[in-house]
């Protein structure tokens, strides 16, 4: 019996979509061999869109290399995107950019593809419209994190669990100078959960004199949290959040390093999403 592989397994035969998809013969497979097979599970079919950015290089490898997935579709700017609906997709895992992910979600909706998302720039305006669209098709599942890493989920856990016993809350994040928003969508979600905290403890605003200011001196004002965005050349993904009361401060501070650390969550929200119909937002629930 001749079994052609679905997935290639060297790094050259994961094709760009549109470029032909190696394969290899491996030879004839053992008895064994063919009923243990009958028994595996189908692989979940996963198309990656920004397969050629930062973080999509590392998603189509860490999917190539998960045993339960099936790369079947890389798009990147440019390309079609009825490549990855033709190549059969089940899940569609997106890391692309703020003013274009809207369009490719409708899309996904629209072929009925579940969406594991981690670009950036989701409003509490945009997550409401995603929850609009997925009314239409109730059974799809779209988990959209802010961020995979799981040291950043509970560091923002952590400063949500801490935010109500501190006056001051400040939060200072640090990526690398290629990223196109500010500040970035882990501070934005990190400021949004303090405030929540804070208001459900019935807090005032911090403390702040400042009468006097050059724009911008003060961070950016996310739901009363000031936020504070550095971009710089040798750093990665970078995030401290600070509290200050009468006599101490906390400060929770998370790094990234490697894209690798994304890659757990972003495979275990792929895993689970077609399990999880409707709007998830960030990973905290999906872990055990
Ligand atoms: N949630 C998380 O854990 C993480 C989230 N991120 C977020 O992920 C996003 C991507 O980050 P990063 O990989 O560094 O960025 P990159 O700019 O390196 O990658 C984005 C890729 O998407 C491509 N692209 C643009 N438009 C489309 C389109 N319509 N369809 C498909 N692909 C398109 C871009 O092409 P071109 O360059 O030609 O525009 C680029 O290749 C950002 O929003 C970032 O903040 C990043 C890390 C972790
Ligand atoms: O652009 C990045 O790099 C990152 N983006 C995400 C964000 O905006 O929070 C996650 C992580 O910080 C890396």
């Amino acid at each position: 019996m001749v079994v052609w592989p679905t997935k290639p397994r060297t790094p050259e035969g994961v094709g760009h979509v549109g470029a032909p998809v190696r394969s290899y013969y491996p030879g004839p497979m053992l008895d064994e061999e063919i009923a243990v097979e009958a028994d595996e599970p189908e692989p979940l079919r996963v198309g990656v869109l920004g397969a050629r950015g930062r973080m999509g290089v590392a998603v189509c490898e860490a999917v190539d290399a998960a045993e339960d997935m099936e790369l079947v579709a890389m798009v990147d700017a440019g390309d079609w995107l009825f490549n990855v609906s033709d190549a059969g997709a089940e899940v569609v895992i997106d890391f692309t950019r703020p003013d274009v992910v809207m369009e490719n979600l409708h899309w996904c909706i629209d072929q009925g593809i579940h969406a594991v998302v981690g670009t950036s720039g989701f409003t509490a305006e945009r997550l409401k419209q995603l929850e609009g669209w997925l009314t239409a098709k109730p059974e799809l599942g779209m988990v959209v994190a802010p961020n995979f890493g799981i040291g950043a989920v509970l560091m923002m856990r952590f400063a949500q669990q801490a935010a109500r016993y501190f006056e001051s809350a400040e939060i200072v994040e640090m990526h690398h100078p290629a990223k196109v928003d500010a500040p970035s969508g882990t501070a934005t979600r990190t400021a949004e959960l303090i405030a929540e905290a804070r208001q459900a403890a019935g807090m005032a605003a911090a403390p702040d004199a400042t009468a006097h200011a050059l724009d911008g001196a003060r961070g950016a004002d996310v739901d009363g949290i000031r936020v504070h965005s550095i971009r710089a050349t040798g750093s990665m993904a970078h995030q401290e959040v600070l509290f200050g009361g009468p006599g101490e401060t906390l400060t929770i501070r998370h790094d990234s390093v490697d894209r690798a650390s994304f890659m757990p969550g972003v495979l275990l929200a792929a895993r689970k999403v077609r399990g999880l119909p409707g709007l998830t937002v960030g990973i905290d629930s999906l872990l055990d």
